[in-house]
């Protein structure tokens, strides 16, 4: 990860307190997502420690991971698999439970989205307790995958998401 592109993104992710409870700084992606050449960038350094992993599959998280792992899967050119909130997907799912920074919620995956021998990415724009990251990986290997590695954009590492991925491989690209 170079500095320049961290300088780059600090300058751009928005901090806006206080949402969407009291005490909650919450990090703003918007900003990127609104400045191609960043996010050119940005999907370039997600993919970078991934490459010759072996990554079949990329499953981004609802909604925010969407909105990442999309393009990484088309520059990988590898099927995308979403991990949605309850209730979303129409097909047969399985679903995982999780708490969060804010909350408490269901992540659920089609039981057909990655199934034996999907060497698989999990892409979120960030990780803060790691609650939501930790239900996506077990529930791609209740489904028969592997978990490659987790990408994010931003880490928030005073939240210690890492403790709940032990023996994970997890990038992130900014780390607060
Ligand atoms: O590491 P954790 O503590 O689990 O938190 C990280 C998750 O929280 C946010 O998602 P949120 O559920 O708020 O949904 P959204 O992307 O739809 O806004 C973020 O996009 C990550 O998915
Ligand atoms: N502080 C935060 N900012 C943005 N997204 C988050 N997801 C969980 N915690 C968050």
């Amino acid at each position: 990860m170079t500095a320049i592109l961290t300088e780059r993104l600090s300058a751009t992710l928005r901090d806006v307190p206080d949402f969407p409870s009291p005490g909650i700084l919450f990090k703003d992606i918007t900003p990127v997502l609104a400045d191609p050449a960043l996010m050119r960038d940005v999907i370039t350094a997600m993919l970078a420690p991934l490459r010759g992993s072996g990554v079949t599959h990329v499953v981004g998280v609802e909604s925010r991971g969407f909105l990442f792992g999309v393009p990484m899967a088309l520059q990988l050119d590898v099927p995308f698999a979403p991990a949605r909130k309850p209730g979303k997907l129409p097909w047969k799912t399985a679903r995982e439970s999780y708490d969060l920074e804010y909350r408490s919620d269901v992540l659920e995956m089609h039981t057909d989205a990655v199934g034996a021998g999907a060497r698989v990415l999990v892409v979120d724009d960030v990780l803060a307790t790691g609650g939501t990251a930790a239900a996506t990986c077990r529930l791609i290997e209740r489904l028969g995958g592997s978990v490659v590695g987790v990408s994010v954009l931003v880490e928030l590492g005073f939240l210690h998401g890492r403790a709940k991925l032990p023996d994970r491989a997890v990038h992130a690209v900014v780390t607060f």
